[in-house]
């Protein structure tokens, strides 16, 4: 599923108009026909007495056309401006005097004016993709009487206050229960605080051809089950042939684990594992061997020489490269500590390892402490990162607001510049590639938010590739199994917040 920025919106609207020849007019005869339609609809048809918030721009103008389709479908309808209605201009003119000449109330709004009780529902037409900023004047008035009204909110095309690109919420935003994005659902509805304040989205058609999206080169895409199937080759990961053996689902190494943190080594092969790694190496410091002996009997233990310390500062980066050599993935980081020089350490391995690398953890942050990382060659062999905000924003020099509030154009932008498959993690985790492709997960909950599960994504991306997927199907297909194996394990449990990131691995 397409999932588009105001921008593209703007130029697919333009291009359906002025080349294609769908008069502006249809496409807003649709848009508003199909917001009345879901508003009369809504909660069983039980709403029919609508207050319809409107702006001056278009958005107001789709909201004129959804009033009169709303008496069409046996409800009544206000038209509340919040301009001066004798200010419209084209089309917001045009639709305002059609609704007037059917009797439709038009009323200028005034703080503290309107009698919220004489409705049962709202239609929030404020602002849509021409939106910029916080809401100004009685914008704002509007949007804070409309939350604070109690009643339902049906928002057309994005919730008035939200920033249709990035998913910042400005203050005051609609709180809406239902969504009604025109033609593609727009990537402020699927980055939060955006995906909570849109409620439930519905995405109608209103007359622009969706194969416009990839003509006009939309590249951001919601992870579905049609989308991993026709574009990532899932049949692929389900299907296994029947003379299938251990080795034809290749050979993951994790390089994970330190005395302190032994367990994120522990869940990273589980994970490969569980995600049908043929064979799985679990390397880890030699003083660390002993004790994980037996606790995953299912993975091969390889202990690196640590003189000791139990972490890696003393293991050779030749050991690993070498014990790489005949691995189909290599996955360092969980766990792994810090240490000095580590850097270095990492650019070696990084260097002289030829299979696919996912790296997560503190292997991040000796790439965001290195000063020359963009100097590291390109390895011929893909790589993965998997960084969490705050990873993210010490790979960026930002910090972790700054990137939180622009997730999909920062991992997009880092993925291009570094030739990397960026997996930004977080609600609505964004998987950018190098190619500029980004794929938004929606699998997933909050009680994800605890020690050990990026651990366990990391074990699930180096699975998959070490089975033959590429990166961009790996980090895709992982991070929604991921999302799914958490929404499974909370499905059973009394509590989300209870999740262990151990109970992932017991789902699938
Ligand atoms: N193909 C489609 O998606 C179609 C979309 N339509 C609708 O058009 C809007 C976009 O309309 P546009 O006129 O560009 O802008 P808006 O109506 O969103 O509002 C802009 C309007 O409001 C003023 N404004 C901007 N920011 C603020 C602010 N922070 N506070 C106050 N006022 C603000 C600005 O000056 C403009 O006047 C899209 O969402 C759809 O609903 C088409 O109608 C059908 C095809
Ligand atoms: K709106």
């Amino acid at each position: 599923m397409y999932v588009v920025n105001a921008d593209e919106m703007r130029k697919l609207d333009r291009h359906t108009i002025d080349q294609i020849g769908i008069p502006a007019l249809v496409l807003m005869e649709n848009a508003g026909r199909a917001t009345a339609e879901e508003a009369a609809a809504y909660d069983g048809r039980r709403l029919r007495r609508f207050a319809v918030l409107a702006g001056k721009g278009n958005n107001g103008a789709d909201g004129a056309v959804a009033a009169r389709h709303l008496l069409e479908a046996g409800c009544t309808a206000e038209l509340i401006y919040a301009d001066d209605p004798a200010a419209l201009q084209s089309e917001a003119a045009q639709q305002r005097d059609i609704a007037g000449k059917l009797g439709i109330p038009i009323i200028r709004y005034a703080a503290g004016h309107i009698m919220w009780h004489r409705y049962d529902g709202i239609i929030d037409a404020l602002l849509g993709t021409g939106s910029r900023g916080v809401p100004r004047g009685d914008y704002a008035g509007l949007i804070r009487e409309a939350n604070a009204s109690g009643l339902p909110v049906i928002a057309l095309d994005i919730p008035s206050g939200l920033d249709a690109d990035t998913g910042e919420a400005y203050e005051p935003c609609i709180q809406a229960d239902v969504t009604v994005a025109l033609a593609f659902t727009k990537c402020g509805l699927e980055q939060e605080p955006g995906a909570r304040l849109a409620g439930r989205v519905v995405v109608r058609p209103i007359g622009i051809p969706a194969g416009l999206a990839a003509a006009f080169g939309v590249r951001t895409y919601r992870i579905d089950e049609q989308l991993l199937t026709d574009r990532l080759g899932l049949p692929q990961y389900e299907r296994r042939s029947a003379n299938a053996h251990k080795g034809t689902y290749g050979h993951a190494l994790l390089a994970a684990g330190s005395r302190p943190m032994a367990g994120a080594g522990l869940l990273c092969a589980a994970a490969a594992l569980r995600t049908g790694s043929g064979l799985v190496t679990w390397a880890l410091p030699d003083a660390l061997l002993a004790p994980m002996l037996g606790r995953l009997p299912e993975a091969m233990l390889r202990g690196m020489a640590d003189a000791g310390r139990g972490d890696w500062s003393a293991v050779a980066p030749q050991s690993l490269y070498e014990l790489a050599e005949d691995k189909a993935a290599l996955a360092f980081g969980p766990g792994a500590g810090r240490w000095p020089g580590d850097a270095e350490w990492l650019r070696s391995v990084w260097t002289n390892t030829r299979c696919p690398l996912v790296l997560d953890a503190d292997a991040l942050n000796m790439i965001a402490a290195a000063d020359d990382f963009a100097a590291w060659p390109r390895r011929t062999a893909p790589v993965v990162m998997t960084p969490h905000p705050g990873e993210m924003a010490r790979l960026c020099g930002l910090d972790t607001a700054a990137v939180q509030r622009d997730r999909i154009r920062i991992a997009r932008g880092y993925a291009v510049r570094h030739g990397v498959t960026l997996v930004l993690k977080g609600a609505r985790t964004v998987v950018a590639c190098p190619d500029g492709d980004v794929y938004i997960n929606v699998t997933g909950n909050p009680g994800m938010a605890t020690g050990g599960t990026g651990d366990v994504l990391t074990g699930i991306i180096t699975g998959l590739l070490a089975q033959g997927f590429t990166a961009t199907q790996a980090a895709a297909l992982g991070v929604y199994l991921h999302g799914a194996a958490g929404d499974r394990a909370a499905s059973g449990r009394m509590y989300t917040a209870s999740l262990l990131a151990g109970d992932l691995l017991d789902v699938w």
